[in-house]
């Protein structure tokens, strides 16, 4: 690093002091807290992103979010060249630099992390580009970011304005891959593929139009309900109405969104018994969480919840189906056998792991974190992840998406208007609108409106593919979450001693009963999850293991 750097570097940075006596830390998915602590943090990660961008030689995006919390807190993430999360290699830097006390000491870590080959003079400069949601704490924290990056010499950030996350991620995608980046584009391929999947739904089954069909869906007050509707202008086909903008007086995430949605298990605020049987979704803050659920009859604001593992469900029966039509070509020598492969973590419903394995699927747990859970799936010629709280998509290997387009050139000619070609089409498609970098709730939403269509199904008959496990999860405020540390995807407490034999003891005296706890990797708890045949079991079990969770750990004050 040669002295203007340094220099530069050392004034910019002046300007950004780190808060007294917080330590962040890169969690889960970056950085996340009250957003009056984090303009340093943020103009550190802006640093990172331009860093990260020479090292790879490639465009780096970088994110202010801080998805389903409150409006209050604010975060920071980089999105990867691939699109993905930022490789976990970099983590601990991300953490040094943001808890660099001084100027002098930020100047001496990065000055030590670039000798470690981040070519300063290379041929292309820094590239960054940024996004933020709605958050009024956005545009000061998005500027601070700026100047980080600003402060490589030579390094370009170009500001997207508001986004959701998965817009923001799809584009560093389609920037490193030499497509079309915009977000005028990024609506045309999840249109016009969207458009492709309805054109292939079999004519008996495309009749399920009219005034019940409508979906109508929650916007958490964020950025996706405007952005779903830009999308929507572009379609026909679909009746969606929209609630919780967040320009008709809601606060977001308050009340609303699909993290409300999935652990509160009651009705959005804007939903009442007005909409008992409709089918109904409800996105989170930044966009990339997706459920659906209805309003039940005899309702008090209970909901049925169609959650993530569902999706994941839906979404693999109808890969499934497309992949077994292929597979019965009759010419076997140009057929090939798709290795599909799903991915869950602990919080997956037992039932819905059940089911996936009596399709006879291979089902993968990792820990919790959209960035094991996307790594994992990409072992596959197809693989599908979700979280149960409706983060997840679908990954096509480079090698299988070669292999389909060859595919479906050769059946255009060959066999026009079979099913094999449709099957091929469909799975094509596919491959373009759902959104391979992370989870998109609006990408997602499309391909579950259109797979109801294909498959002629109301969200009753979907939600009646298996039948979710009882469930509790609670949290436990301890005096150091860091002592508890897990093995097998977080399903065994190996520390502290003991601790796991005792909620072993606790989970036996339920039928069907499974139990784990971990520390949380965005907020200062230890997450307890309990499931069981009865929802009163499931609650006591949870309370059970919460105590025990409370001796083994000692209460802060
Ligand atoms: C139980 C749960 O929902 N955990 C969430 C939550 O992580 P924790 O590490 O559990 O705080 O936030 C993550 C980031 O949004 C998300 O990936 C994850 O699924
Ligand atoms: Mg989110």
């Amino acid at each position: 690093m040669n002295e203007e750097q340094k220099s530069l570097l050392i004034s910019s940075s002046s300007h950004f002091l780190p808060p007294q006596g917080v330590r962040l830390s890169y969690g889960t998915a970056g950085f996340r807290a009250d957003a009056s602590l984090l303009s340093s943090t943020v103009y550190r990660m802006g640093i990172l992103a331009a860093l990260r961008s020479l090292k790879t030689q490639a465009v780096i995006g970088l994110m202010i979010t801080a998805s389903h919390n409150k409006i209050s807190d604010n975060g920071v993430k980089i999105a990867d060249p691939n699109g993905g999360m930022l490789s976990q290699h970099w983590e601990p830097f991300a953490d040094a630099l943001a808890n660099a006390p001084s100027p002098q000491d930020l100047v001496q870590l990065i000055n030590d992390f670039v000798k470690e080959g981040i070519p300063f003079n290379g041929v292309r400069p820094a590239e960054v580009i940024l996004g933020r949601d709605t958050r009024p704490s956005g545009d000061a924290l998005l500027k601070a970011a700026k100047e980080g990056i600003a402060s490589i010499v030579g390094a370009i950030a170009t500001d997207m304005g508001i986004l959701t996350t998965p817009q923001l991620h799809w584009m560093v995608r389609a920037r490193n891959m030499g497509m079309k980046a915009s977000e005028e584009d990024y609506f045309e391929q999840l249109s016009s593929s969207f458009r492709c999947l309805m054109d292939l739904i079999p004519s008996e089954k495309s009749n399920r139009s009219g005034p019940n069909d409508k979906l109508v869906v929650d916007g958490a007050n964020g950025v996706g309900g405007g952005n779903l509707e830009v999308l929507l202008k572009q379609l026909n086909g679909l009746s969606i109405e929209i609630r919780n903008y967040g320009e008709d007086g809601g606060v977001l995430n308050e009340g609303v969104g699909a993290d409300f949605v999935q652990k509160e298990k009651v009705v959005p605020n804007g939903f009442d018994s007005k909409d008992v049987g409709i089918r109904c979704a409800s996105l989170d803050g930044d966009a990339d969480r997706l459920v659906y659920f209805s309003v039940t009859a005899e309702s008090n604001g209970k909901i049925e919840l169609v959650d993530g593992d569902k999706i994941l469900s839906l979404f693999a029966l109808f890969i499934r189906e497309q992949l077994i039509i292929l597979s019965e070509e009759e010419d076997a020598k140009n057929s090939r056998q798709a290795h599909l492969g799903v991915v869950q973590t602990a919080y997956a419903n037992g039932a819905s792991t059940n089911y996936l394995k009596q399709l006879g699927l291979e089902v993968n747990f990792t820990p919790t974190g959209v960035k094991y859970l996307h790594e994992k799936a990409a072992e596959f010629d197809i693989g599908i992840y979700f979280e149960a709280n409706g983060h997840g998509t679908i990954l096509f290997s480079e090698d299988f998406s070669g292999w389909l387009v060859a595919k479906t050139k050769e059946l255009s000619s060959k066999s026009k208007g079979s099913e094999l070609e449709k099957a091929a089409l469909r799975l094509l498609a596919v491959n373009k609108l759902i959104n391979q970098a992370v989870g998109d709730a609006l990408s997602g939403l499309l391909l579950v409106e259109v797979i109801l269509q294909h498959m002629g199904w109301s969200i009753h008959r979907w939600n009646e593919l298996y039948h979710d496990l009882p469930s509790r999860q609670l949290k436990v405020k301890v005096a150091d979450r860091t002592a508890v540390v897990t093995a097998n995807a977080e399903t065994v407490v190996v520390s502290p001693l003991g601790l796991q034999e005792a909620i072993n003891a606790e989970t036996a005296k339920h039928s069907q009963g499974r139990c784990f706890v971990r520390p949380s990797g965005t907020e200062d708890v230890v997450r307890v999850y309990a499931e069981a045949s009865t929802q009163e079991a499931a609650d006591s079990l949870a309370n059970s293991v919460a105590k025990l969770v409370d001796q083994f750990l000692g209460c802060s004050s």
